[in-house]
């Protein structure tokens, strides 16, 4: 018998089992989050099933009064926008791709690729995520985005300033031979993650369904397909190795444990990064939409509300706390506004050819 983890990480698996919890589709009952793995649907019966549903949907439609919808609300969000220079950032996992069981299947339709790069013509576009830089590429594929992996501990923008961004860091060459700039604050954190991934991988072994993902300045436990009674033994051979590890940090996320430099440096610290990069830094004629599902987005959302401009959007189907302002349901609902967003910004670029000063209808 393992004894159990410290309080603070006892903590943080409460709050990763409701950050995840399985959710009923009212159409079908079936429980369609993937968590089922981790619950024991046999032991609910029909009834408990139909009130649990209907449970979560009146709190939902009750949270969603304080964080509405950004597909219903589009016109309104978009009144303080008109006129101004909309950045768009988006979170990859959860956000652009459904969450699966596996983190290398999760693949993002060809539909919200074709909307992401319509996106990006209109307006600087960038991808905020926890994963590698490199793997979160290979996810998207579109070179005229940019990119900050390890949630923004590795920026990487195009090189030629002709489109106005000039970020501070190395140039370099990448895969495709383009120059590109690279922002990397926690570089001298490379052999530590290198270390602590390897012994992780090896001390999580015997953990059935166990995974660990080298995020390049993360360290990512997965415990997605762990069951929920070897949680605390994965989440304490985490505990024991960090340890040795003064100066990395333990955060959670969507049933993740994450090591990370102890550095202060964030998901918003990449948006004001690549704000002021893109010379739009302290400007009230900037409009920053920020999209994304999990707890790291929420350093993000913070900045936005701080900025007093901008709006951050929440994926979720279930009520969570939030600095988010807006909410979507999940990535079905983020095309959606991707596809408003682009008709939005056709209508008023008609607007002005015609020479019309009303605002544009969705
Ligand atoms: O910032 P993000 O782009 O949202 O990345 C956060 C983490 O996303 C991935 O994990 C999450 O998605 C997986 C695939 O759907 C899922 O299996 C896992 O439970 C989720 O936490 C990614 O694998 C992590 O490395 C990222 O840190």
């Amino acid at each position: 018998m393992h004894k159990q983890p410290g309080g603070h990480l006892l903590t943080w698996l409460d709050a990763m089992k409701a950050q995840s919890p399985p959710h009923f589709n009212s159409s079908t009952l079936h429980a369609s989050d993937h968590d089922h793995t981790l619950e024991s649907p046999q032991s609910c019966t029909y009834d408990m099933q139909l009130r649990e549903s209907a449970a979560a949907t009146a709190a939902y439609t009750a949270w969603k009064k304080q964080c509405p919808s950004a597909v219903r609300m589009f016109k309104k969000l978009m009144v303080e926008a008109k006129a101004k220079q909309v950045v768009v950032f988006l979170d990859y996992d959860g956000t652009l791709s459904p969450i699966v069981d596996d983190p290398d299947q999760a693949h993002m339709s060809d539909d919200m690729r074709a909307i992401v790069k319509e996106v990006a013509t209109y307006f600087p576009t960038a991808i905020i995520s926890g994963r590698a830089r490199p793997k979160v590429y290979e996810f998207v594929q579109l070179a005229e985005l940019y990119y900050a992996g390890s949630h923004g501990m590795d920026i990487m923008g195009p090189a030629d300033a002709t489109n106005g961004f000039k970020a501070k860091g190395t140039r370099v060459k990448d895969k495709m031979g383009n120059d590109v700039v690279l922002f990397q604050p926690a570089s001298e954190y490379l052999p530590l993650m290198d270390e602590v991934c390897k012994i992780l991988s090896e001390s999580s072994k015997g953990v059935r369904g166990a995974r660990v993902e080298h995020n390049r300045f993360c360290v990512t436990i997965h415990f997605r397909r762990v069951k929920e009674e070897s949680w605390g033994a994965l989440a304490e051979k985490v505990e024991n190795v960090l340890k040795d590890y003064p100066t990395l940090n333990l955060t959670h996320g969507r049933k993740v444990l994450e090591i990370r430099p102890a550095i202060a440096w964030d998901k918003g610290k990449a948006v004001d990064f690549l704000l002021s990069s893109l010379g739009l830094a302290d400007s009230s004629e900037v409009f920053p939409v920020y999209i994304g599902d999990d707890r790291t987005d929420e350093d993000a959302f913070k900045v936005l509300k701080d900025l007093k401009h901008g709006c951050g959007i929440l994926v979720t189907s279930v009520p969570k706390e939030t600095k988010a302002s807006f909410s979507l349901r999940d990535p079905h609902e983020v095309m959606e506004f991707l596809l408003y967003l682009v008709r939005w910004k056709k209508q008023e670029l008609d607007g002005v050819k015609n020479g019309s000063k009303t605002s544009p209808c969705i």
